[in-house]
C-alpha cells in the first residue's frame, strides 16, 4: 500500500520533504497540499509534478477522507492546532519542529495523543537520525570515554533575515540541541543560563548574536551551547563529549581533502537542507514505514514537551541573566522507551 499524505506548509522544509517523499524515498504518496499562500502551494504542486489536491483549508485538508497521513511543516505557531486536528481525525501526523510553542501546548498535544491510545505523533527531530549524532550515542553508551561530564557545542548558521528574533536563537535553533543533547546523554535537564558575549556586527541591530547557552543536567553534566547564527563562513554543527577517560566528538560530515596551491583544504557546508540531508531521508522514510507496520518509533511528542520545557527556561534565562529551573513532568508509561 502506498501511503496517501497530506502537506500543510509549502515552505523551504515542506518543500524539501514533499521533494524527498516524492523522488527520493519509498511508499508514500503526497496526494493533498496546503499552504496559507495558495500561489506558493500551487507553485509547489506544478513544481514537483504532484498528482494533489490543492486545499484552501488546512482542516479540510486533514479531514480529506483521503489523507492517511499529515505532514505539518507550516510556520511554528500554527502546528499545534494543527497536530490536535490530526489526533482528532485519528490520523498519524509527522510535526516540524517545535511541536508547539509552549510546554503546555506540548502538553496538551500529549494528552490528546494519550487518550487516543496510540502513538500518532513523530516529532521532526532529525539529528537523533544522523549517522554522526547516532555513533557518537555509542561510544557514550558503551562506555568509550567513562561517564560524560562535560559538553561543548556550537549551532552556527552563516545568516538569518531580519524577521529572525533573539528568542528563535532558542525556539528555533537551539531546539535541536536541546532535544539531541538529551537523547544522547539519556539525561534530563534541570536549569538554564544564557549569557551574552560581545555582538557581531553582521547580526542586524535588534538581534543580539552570538548567544551562549548553559545547561545542567540530573546527572550533573554541564553544557555549554554556542548559538551563532550569523557566522558568515558556513553552517557548522560541532558536538564534543568530555568523559572520565576520554573525550568523543561529532564526525565532520564527509568532504574530499583537497591538496591544492600550497594548501590542504575541505569544504563546510552552508545549508541545513544539505549538512542533515541523511538525516531527513531517515527521519521521513522511518514514520512511512511507521505508520504502514509496527507503528511511530521516532522522536514524541514527549520529546517535543521536553525540549520546549527546557526551551520556556532559556527564555525566561534570556530575559533574567540567571540561573532558571527547568522542571519536567513525570514521564507517562505511555512514553517509555521501547
Ligand atoms: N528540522 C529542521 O531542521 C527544520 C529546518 C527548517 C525548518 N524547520 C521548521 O519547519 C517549520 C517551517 O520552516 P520553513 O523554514 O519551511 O519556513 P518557511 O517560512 O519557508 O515556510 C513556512 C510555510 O508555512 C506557511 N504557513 C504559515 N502559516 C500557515 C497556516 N496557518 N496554514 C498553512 N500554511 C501556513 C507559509 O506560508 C510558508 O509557506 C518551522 O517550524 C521550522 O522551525 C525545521
Ligand atoms: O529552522 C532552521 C533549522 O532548524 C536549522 O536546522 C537551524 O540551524 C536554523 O537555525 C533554524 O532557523
Amino acid at each position: 500500500m502506498t501511503l496517501q499524505i497530506g502537506v500543510i506548509g509549502t515552505g523551504a522544509i515542506g518543500q524539501d520533504h514533499i521533494r524527498r517523499l516524492t523522488q527520493t524515498l519509498s511508499g508514500a504518496k503526497v496526494i493533498a497540499v496546503n499552504d496559507i499562500d495558495a500561489q506558493r502551494a500551487r507553485g509547489t504542486i506544478a513544481k514537483y509534478e504532484l498528482d494533489a489536491k490543492l486545499h484552501e483549508d488546512p482542516h479540510s485538508l486533514i479531514a480529506d477522507a483521503g489523507v492517511q497521513a499529515v505532514l505539518v511543516t507550516s510556520w511554528g505557531p500554527t502546528h499545534e492546532a494543527f497536530v490536535l486536528a490530526a489526533i482528532a481525525q485519528g490520523k498519524p501526523v509527522f510535526c516540524e519542529k517545535p511541536l508547539a510553542e509552549t510546554a503546555a501546548g506540548c502538553l496538551r498535544i500529549a494528552d490528546a495523543e494519550q487518550a487516543s491510545g496510540r502513538r500518532l505523533v513523530q516529532v521532526g527531530f532529525m539529528r537523533q537520525y544522523d549517522k554522526g549524532y547516532r555513533a557518537l550515542r555509542e561510544v557514550i553508551r558503551n562506555g568509550g570515554i567513562g561517564e560524560p561530564l562535560m559538553l561543548h557545542c556550537a549551532h552556527r548558521n552563516p545568516t538569518v533575515g531580519e524577521s529572525y528574533t533573539a528568542s528563535m536563537a532558542i525556539t528555533d535553533t537551539l531546539i535541536h540541541e536541546l532535544d539531541v543533547l538529551r537523547w544522547l546523554l539519556d539525561d534530563d535537564y534541570i536549569s538554564a543560563q544564557v549569557v551574552y558575549p560581545r555582538r557581531t556586527r553582521n547580526a542586524h541591530a535588534g538581534l543580539a548574536d552570538p548567544q551562549i547557552v548553559l545547561l545542567e543536567t540530573a546527572r550533573g553534566v554541564r553544557i555549554d551551547v554556542e548559538v551563532f547564527v550569523n557566522c558568515q563562513y558556513g553552517y557548522d554543527i560541532q558536538c564534543a563529549v568530555i568523559g572520565e577517560t576520554g573525550t568523543a566528538s561529532l564526525p565532520e560530515p564527509s568532504s574530499v581533502l583537497l591538496r591544492s596551491e600550497a594548501r590542504v583544504s575541505s569544504r563546510i557546508l552552508t545549508d541545513w537542507k544539505e549538512r542533515f540531508i541523511d538525516a531527513y531521508d531517515f527521519e521521513l522514510q522511518a514514520f512511512v514505514d511507521g505508520v504502514k507496520g509496527r507503528g511511530l518509533s521516532g522522536p514524541t511528542a514527549w520529546d517535543g514537551y521536553a525540549a520546549a520545557v527546557a526551551a520556556d527556561s532559556c527564555l525566561l534565562a534570556q530575559k533574567s541573566g540567571k540561573v532558571e529551573t527547568i522542571a519536567m513532568q513525570k514521564r507517562p508509561a505511555f512514553y517509555a522507551p521501547d
